[in-house]
């Protein structure tokens, strides 16, 4: 793209607060006390529902808004406390893109990629041939004189990127920028950033309500809920261990495994008296993940297990599994502490009577 690789810069919240006031005086609490690290390259999503806070954490990273209390610190400089000329400067170091993409429907391809670089005063030459860059990477040089009107979302979106790379930033901030698009469009513009990412060295911070995007692209994830992170950690072991209420209910959309309706109409959340079926759901994660633990469970203690639904999916390269069973409620325990002990996750789901 240009002769220096730009690298990298962490984002550091720390603390932080962000309070509105509303037209009628009333306040209205966004972000509350939250305080994350965010690494320098790597690729965190923040999920959460809508009003969760997601949007007002990401624009207090690039100063459009300003905490409330505490701090965020880009690549060690305080966001919130900079004006004037060292605002303009982190601003240059921290691209964004769009759900709506916000591309000038007047403007060509590479005049929208151009614009930044007209308004930092980059000389005309030097703004050619990193447009004409920049449109390469992101694969859209049989598009550079087409107008937003005549581009699918996708090719919208890359147009998005392009501009946001322009100014060569430590930190992009994504602002739903899949949403609006279908599976399959998602999943290049997904790959675009994961490449950017790698080639590029830059930090990645998106929002999204989607935990599918979280695992296709990030290595880390953090769960906000009422302007509060309630969880956050690597993706893989917030997907292998969820803690939070929250947590699980963006999971459970996501891992495909769900119950049968006929088992799920006669659960009860309490042991009814009499013989009954325990429903439990089993994790398997990293090496435990290909096991064939079921088979193990038979031979060892035998106990019998009715499988009611499971799947095996990938996050990064590392597999994880999830399977939904039922079996003998008496022999519940021995069976948990046995799954347990070979390093799966248990959690029962309630009874059948
Ligand atoms: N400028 C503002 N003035 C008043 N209240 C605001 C303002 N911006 C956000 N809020 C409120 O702050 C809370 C968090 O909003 P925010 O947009 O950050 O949530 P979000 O998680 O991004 O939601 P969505 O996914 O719907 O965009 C909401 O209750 C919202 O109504």
């Amino acid at each position: 793209m240009s002769d220096r690789k730009p690298q990298g810069a962490s984002i550091v919240f720390q603390t932080v607060g962000k309070t509105f006031t509303k037209p009628d005086g009333s306040s209205v609490s966004a972000v509350d006390d939250v305080s994350l690290t965010v690494e320098s390259g790597a690729i965190t999503g923040i999920i959460g529902r809508s009003g969760a806070g997601k949007s007002t954490m990401l624009r207090m990273v690039n100063g459009l808004e300003r905490p409330t209390s505490g701090q965020i610190l880009v690549g060690g400089q305080d966001v919130g406390a900079a004006q004037g000329a060292a605002l303009r400067a982190i601003r240059r170091d921290v691209g964004m893109i769009f759900q709506h993409f916000n591309l000038l429907a007047s403007r060509t391809v590479a005049g929208n990629i151009a614009l930044p670089l007209e308004v930092a005063g980059v000389p005309k030459a030097k703004i050619r041939a990193r447009v004409a860059d920049l449109i390469h990477r992101v694969g859209l040089d049989a598009q550079s004189d087409r107008y937003p009107a005549e581009l699918s979302g996708g090719q919208k979106q890359r147009v998005g990127i392009a501009r946001a790379l322009a100014t060569e930033p430590k930190v992009l901030l994504s602002d739903e920028a899949t949403s609006a698009l279908d599976p399959e469009t998602t999943q290049t513009v997904l790959q675009l950033l994961k490449d950017i990412n790698r080639e590029l060295g830059l930090t990645i911070l998106l929002i999204t309500h989607e935990m599918a995007v979280v695992r296709d692209i990030a290595s880390h994830v953090a769960v906000i809920e009422g302007g509060k992170i309630v969880e956050a950690g690597k993706t893989y072991d917030v997907f292998t261990a969820p803690q939070h209420p929250t947590t699980r209910s963006f999971l459970s959309g996501v891992t495909g495994v769900t119950l049968p309706a006929f088992i799920k109409g006669q659960m009860h959340d309490d042991r009814p008296s009499g013989p009954c079926e325990e429903v439990l759901r089993v994790t398997f994660s990293g090496k435990h993940a290909t096991d064939p633990m079921l088979a193990l469970l038979t031979r060892d203690l035998g106990i019998a297990v009715n499988i009611l639904a499971g799947a095996v999916e990938e996050i990064g390269t590392q597999p994880f599994g999830n399977l939904l069973l039922s079996l003998d409620a008496d022999k519940g325990a021995e069976a948990r502490a046995y799954l347990e002990r070979h390093g799966l996750l248990t959690e029962v789901l309630g009874y059948v009577g």
